[in-house]
Parts: C-alpha cells; structure tokens; sequence
C-alpha cells in the first residue's frame, strides 16, 4: 500500500464536513507520494506563480505560538544549523532575523517575533501585544505552530495578535506524538474553523522530509524578487552578521528604554588573521550610529563608561561564539534621519 509517510493509517477519514480549501489540504498531506513526492521548492514556487519559472523568490517567514511547542526545532531545522541568538530586552529591532535558508531560486529569511518567544505567561501583556502585532504584520507568511491534536487558551492568545491580512500556516506540529492519526482530521476540522488559515501541515519538526515539504509549501508565499543575502550568508559571512547582532543586543540592553529603536550598527573592518597564541584572531570595527548629540552622549555614558561596557561584554559573547581572540573597536557617530533599512543593508556590507 502506497503508506503516507506522515498519515501512515489516514488515509479513509471521513472529510465529508471538512470546507473544501481544507479537505483539498488534507487531500495534498494524505494523497502525497511519500519520499519522491516533493518538487523542488524553486519549481513549486514558479508553478504557483504559473509564470516565473527560476526568477529569484525572497520573504520574511515568522515563526509564531505559545512555549514549547517547538518553535526553535523547527527554525534550526529549516535554517540547517543552529544561529538562534537570543536577546533578553524585546523588540531590540523590528525584525531580529534568526536564520536564512538559501535553496533552489528561494531565499527564506526567518525573522523574530519578540513577545511570541518568551516563557513567561505574562509577556502577552497588553502593551507588548501592539509590538508583537506590528511586528509579523510585514512578514510575508507566518508559521503559526501548535502541537497536533491540540489548542489550549495560551494558543489561542498567540492566533489572536495574528494580522488577517498575511497568509498564516497552521504548523501542527509533534505528529509523532499523536498515536491515534485519526483523530487529526476532526481535529483540523475544529481548527479550520478558529483562523482562515492558508494552509494545514501536519508534521514533526524532526523529521527532515516533513522539513523539506514545508520549505516547499512555505515557498509559495515567498514573492518574486532578488534575495536580499549572499547566497553564503550565515555561513562565511555569518560572524560579521552575528558581530553586528551582539553589539547591538549590548547596545540596547545597557542602554535602556533611552535609545530609539532608529539607532543602529555599521560594521566597518571585519579581519581575520591567524593568533600566535590562539588559533584564530579577529579584529572588529563597528560604528553605532545615532539620530542626535543627545543619543551619542547617552551611549558613550559618563566618562566612556558605558561603551566601554558595551564592548567589553560584546566581546567577551562575541569571544565565546566564535571561539576566537577577538578585538573589539566601537565608534559612535551622529547620522540624522538615517533610515533602518539602509543601516540593515549597510551593516550587512551590502552598499
Ligand atoms: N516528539 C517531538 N518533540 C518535538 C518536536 N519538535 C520539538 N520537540 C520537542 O519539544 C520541546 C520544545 O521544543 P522547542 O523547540 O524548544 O520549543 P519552543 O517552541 O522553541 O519553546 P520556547 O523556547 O519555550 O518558546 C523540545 O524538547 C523539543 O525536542 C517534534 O516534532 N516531535
């Protein structure tokens, strides 16, 4: 019996109640040749698009839902390696990018959603709701992760903040987990009628097929134009990206709420050369750039103290990460007016 990898016993569920979009989904998971089943995710994206067969697809993908349902397995999975860094003050950038996975003529930049990854219950407050909601309203497509066969209040709360206008995919995730697979289609039912959801994908985040079919499916909601990375980004040029990352995680925690969110980091010099004492040495250079005097003074603290600060503890991760000597040189300069956008694309050595 041709055995679906993912519903291996589903495959005569009643679908008569389910709305067609969903039995169509649930028709696509259960009637998917198993292993050899899945175009390459550049061929999906064309043919959706019906035109544009091997022009460049490129999009912001949030990952969103409550605690430990997986999210972090599923962006290391996707993304390939493990690049998660994590900031303890929320919403240090509009979008903190995690990971990008560069396949076939899709380039997939996962962004961060702060206030969705926290642990503690009361970080889907009223205050940070607003944040989080402006946060994923200009994601392109959003992975809405719950665990299959399951949906508590705590999801609910994280479906709520969702935007109506941007495809969401319900990621039910653990599948494993799920012995009897039966009870998945009622269940998709009751779901299909909580959200207008783009697409259903049953899945575990640790299986690298179910992996692979997401990327495809995910593929489809990247729009058509050039990526915005290296294809080698997060790989070679990963390190200077994460050096830009950590300073300005630093940049912000020690600083406080005084600090608008415009101010930014330049990586200016970026050197790499073997130590004599250490295997690796690095030197860095870095530029924080400010909109006022105002700003510089307050990052530069009471005779220098506080850039030293944030130096010296952007070094030290920085050493850690890397497993390198690492020289730190900051500089802060006064830019007004300086756009987000051009510092990202500036700091990523992308002029
Ligand atoms: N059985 C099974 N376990 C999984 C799967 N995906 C993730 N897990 C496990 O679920 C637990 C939580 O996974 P995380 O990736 O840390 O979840 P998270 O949503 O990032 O959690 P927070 O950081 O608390 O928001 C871990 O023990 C994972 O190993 C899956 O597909 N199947």
């Amino acid at each position: 019996m041709n055995q679906d990898p993912v519903f291996p016993d589903s495959r005569s569920d009643d679908k008569g109640e389910l709305a067609p979009d969903v039995a169509r989904q649930l028709e696509k998971i259960l009637g998917r040749a198993p292993a050899t089943g899945g175009a390459p995710a550049a061929d999906v994206a064309a043919t959706e698009a019906g035109e544009g067969a091997g022009l460049p697809h490129c999009g912001l993908v949030a990952i969103v839902g409550k605690p430990n349902v997986g999210k972090s397995t599923l962006l290391n999975a996707l993304v390939g390696q493990k690049i998660s860094i994590t900031s303890r003050k929320a919403q240090t950038t509009r979008h903190r990018i995690t990971g990008i996975r560069s396949e076939g003529t899709n380039q997939f930049v996962f962004v961060d959603t702060p206030g969705f990854q926290t642990r503690h219950g009361n970080a889907l407050n009223k205050s940070l709701n607003k944040a989080v909601t402006g946060a994923v309203a200009d994601v392109h497509v959003v992975l809405f992760v719950v665990e299959a066969g399951h949906f508590s209040l705590a999801d609910a709360k994280v479906l709520s903040l969702l935007p109506a206008d941007v495809p969401v995919l319900l990621i039910a995730n653990k599948l494993d987990n799920v012995h009897r697979r039966s009870e998945i289609a009622p269940w998709l039912r009751d779901m299909q009628e909580r959200h207008p959801f783009a697409e259903f994908v049953p899945m575990s985040a640790k299986n690298p097929k179910d992996i692979q079919r997401l990327l495809e499916i995910t593929a489809k909601y990247l729009p058509q134009q050039d990526w915005w990375y290296g294809a080698d980004e997060l790989t070679d040029k990963s390190e200077k990206f994460l050096a830009s990352e950590i300073v300005r995680e630093k940049l912000f925690r020690l600083t406080g709420d005084e600090l608008p969110y415009t101010s930014t980091v330049v990586i200016d010099k970026y050197e790499e050369e073997p130590g004599k004492k250490v295997s690796r040495m690095v030197r860095i250079a870095a530029t924080i750039v400010v909109e006022r005097d105002g700003h510089k003074a307050m990052v530069i603290g009471d005779k220098g103290e506080r850039i030293k600060r944030i130096g010296m503890e952007a070094r030290q991760e920085l050493e850690k990460l890397m497993d390198a000597k690492v020289f730190l040189e900051l500089w802060v300069k006064v830019r007004s007016g300086w756009a987000d956008d051009e510092a990202r694309v500036r700091s990523f050595g992308y002029e």
